[in-house]
């Protein structure tokens, strides 16, 4: 028991290579854990091209960083031993943003169950296989009569991914590492996908990493939010204060641009993007550009990661004062939010 992944200061970079062109920027310095003793549900957020998918293709081990390390039970996911990793195929399971494209066409969806099931050597029999499917699907709340013996394209989108998440579940996993797995589903199955996702923690104890770029379903299934911002950490704290009090100018700027459950929910501050203050190859915020509340210092520096509460950070000069994070101290931000609520 312990810390099941550790995400510690990745960074990834893309291009540039031997002849030093340029580069882009996938990550920078992000830090995260999943403790296995006390589940949560992560949302990371933020719009396109800010790193969600790099973070979660870090985390399932199928790129790696530039920098920084990406620990599976304390080894590094890249020098797993066979049966390290073996266990490691097991405890972490993804949910795509498209389930369409794991189905295969000509195959029942059956198939993808079963073949789950035998991959990792979960029944005896073909009896005991087909029980343990029916308990999965029945547990993400789909009827096995009428979901087994259809060919994919017999089902909605959202059975097809509500079937994704039984497939996931079947092997009981620690965490699930779900990329917009609502952002293909139709507004009513949406709903009962995000409870099905809150149900994996609650009921079966499993951690899910949830990445979108919806803050409504973010905030409706999160415990701690992590804002990017072009591959940095621009915030991150427990859904309810990051959304209800906004610390850093992007996250007020996403929170302005959606509708919220509650209708009540304040923003603090007003952001206005205002012209161009970056210095031209200078190092300075990556937000200054868009920002109504940019000061001298933000086109100098990059901010550090301010620690506004026990559970909070903000990477933003107008929180100077506040101490500065030490490099990696993100995970005790969400740790200490985990440890607060017991789970
Ligand atoms: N294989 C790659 N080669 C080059 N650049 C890449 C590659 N993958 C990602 N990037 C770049 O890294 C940055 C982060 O991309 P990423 O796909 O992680 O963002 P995202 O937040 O998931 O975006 P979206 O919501 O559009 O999927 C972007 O600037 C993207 O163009």
């Amino acid at each position: 028991m312990g810390v099941l992944m550790e995400v510690r200061e990745v960074s990834k970079r893309f291009g540039g290579g031997v002849f030093g062109g340029r580069h882009v920027v996938g990550l920078d310095g992000v830090s995260f854990t999943v403790d296995e003793e006390h589940p949560s549900i992560t949302t990371v957020v933020g719009e396109s091209g800010s790193g969600k998918t790099t973070f979660a293709r870090l985390m399932l081990g199928v790129t790696s960083p530039t920098s920084g390390e990406v620990l599976y039970r304390g080894t590094d996911i890249a020098r797993l031993s066979k049966a390290q990793r073996k266990r490691f195929r097991r405890d972490v399971q993804v949910v795509f943003q498209d389930p369409y494209d794991v189905y295969n066409p000509f195959y029942k969806v059956d198939h993808v169950l079963k073949t789950t099931v035998a991959r990792f050597g979960l029944a005896r029999s073909g009896d005991a296989s087909d029980e343990l499917i029916e308990e999965a699907l029945t547990a993400i709340g789909l009827r096995p009569e009428s979901t087994l013996g259809r060919y994919p394209h017999q089902l909605s989108g959202g059975q097809r991914q509500r079937i994704m998440v039984a497939r996931a579940l079947l092997v009981r996993p620690a965490l699930i590492v779900a990329d917009e797995p609502v952002s293909m589903v139709d507004a009513s199955m949406r709903a009962s996908i995000l409870r099905t996702l809150r149900r994996l923690k609650t009921d079966f104890g499993i951690s899910v990493v949830y990445i979108t770029h919806d803050l409504t379903t973010a905030y409706q299934v999160g415990d701690q939010m992590i804002v990017l911002y072009k591959g940095m950490v621009a915030e991150a704290g427990n859904v309810d204060s990051v959304v209800h009090d906004p610390k850093h100018p992007y996250t007020q700027l996403l929170l302005r641009s959606v509708p919220l459950p509650d209708p009540d929910a304040g923003w603090s501050g007003d952001t206005k993007p205002t012209r161009p203050r970056r210095a031209p190859g200078g190092e300075s915020c990556a937000f200054v550009d868009r920002c109504g509340f940019a000061m001298d210092v933000c086109v100098e520096r990059m901010p550090p990661l301010y620690r506004t509460e026990p559970h909070r950070t903000a990477a933003c000069f107008r929180y100077e004062g506040a101490p500065v994070m030490a490099r990696g101290e993100l995970r005790d931000v969400l740790t200490a939010r985990a440890e607060a609520e017991g789970g």
